[in-house]
């Protein structure tokens, strides 16, 4: 069991001392995290440092080599399966997807951790996945078979199915992955709504630096598999930040209406032109 934070709240989620490995290899070292309640959490880092392992690590996918996952201040690993389902939920990278499985029944999915010995379909099931379907505005094709449907659309009714499995916590694997500008958008204030108005606590991996930064309440930077910085306020992320995780040269502009910071890799299209490193405007 972990101890109280210093308002008295523990947190939902939290790592210490995490190592992760895969054979003989570590991939995770050292790492401590508390994931706060009811906020978007973002993990941003280079390809390869461990953002999904610790996805995988924080819900149990994998068992790590050393340290401990605590789920409501107990450790994870000593909580039941069902126990788990309850409270968090995990939408994957890639989910796999049966053939001519309808939105419907991909929904329903979400509720298998509520369902008894005889896998009763009660009202509160229902309730659920009608819910789900109206939060993430899949309803209108509910009865459309997944597959028939664009990239948006299709990860709104995975994120509907991790909703109507009715978890305090989710963890989202790259939700935005292959979308346009416009459905990352619609997926971006999806997240950001359950977070405000659901009281859902999220903690998703984004490779999209730039949406990170108008979207997360908390961030972590992963690099070579270690924690780099955590910040809470993204107007505090500086381009020494940025150009050491993902050892590039950046420019740092302001996006004027919320304030916050927006990145751009520098480059030099001419070799006789220098390229003026780590420069903020
Ligand atoms: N199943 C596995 N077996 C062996 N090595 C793995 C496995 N999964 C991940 N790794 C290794 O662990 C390291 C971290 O991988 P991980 O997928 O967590 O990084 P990531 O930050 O999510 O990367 P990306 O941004 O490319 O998705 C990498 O070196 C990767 O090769």
């Amino acid at each position: 069991m972990i101890e109280d934070g210093p308002d008295g709240d523990i947190a939902p989620l939290a790592a210490k001392k995490l190592h992760a490995a895969f054979r003989d290899t570590t991939v995770l070292h050292d790492i401590s995290v508390e994931i706060p309640r009811n906020r978007l959490t973002v993990l941003v880092g280079p390809n390869g440092s461990g953002k999904s392992t610790l996805l995988s690590a924080l819900s149990r996918l994998i068992t790590p080599t050393n340290g401990t996952v605590y789920l409501d201040g107990k450790n994870i690993h000593t909580h039941h399966t069902r126990d788990v389902a309850r409270k968090l939920g995990i939408l994957p990278q890639t989910p796999v997807l049966p053939e001519n499985l309808s939105v419907y029944d991909l929904v329903s999915r979400g509720r298998y951790p509520h369902q008894g010995l005889f896998k009763q379909w009660t009202k509160a099931d229902e309730d659920a996945v009608q819910h789900a379907l109206a939060i993430t505005n899949t309803a209108d094709f509910a009865q459309q078979s997944v597959q028939n449907l664009s990239g948006g659309q299709r990860q709104r009714c995975f994120i509907a199915m991790a909703l109507a499995q009715e978890t305090d916590i989710i963890l989202l694997d790259e939700p935005t992955t292959y979308l346009d500008l416009r459905y990352q958008v619609d997926v971006m204030n999806l997240i950001a709504r359950l977070c405000q108005d659901h009281g859902r606590t999220i903690v998703a991996v984004l490779h999209d630096l730039n949406f990170a930064l108008q979207y997360a309440d908390h961030m972590i930077f992963l690099k070579d598999g270690k924690i780099y910085q955590t910040i809470d306020d993204p107007r505090s992320c500086s381009v020494d930040l940025i150009s050491d995780v993902f050892a590039t040269d950046v420019v740092r502009l302001i996006e004027p209406v919320s304030g916050i910071p927006v990145f751009m890799p520098l480059h030099s299209k001419s070799a006789d032109v220098p390229c003026p490193s780590r420069v903020a405007i």
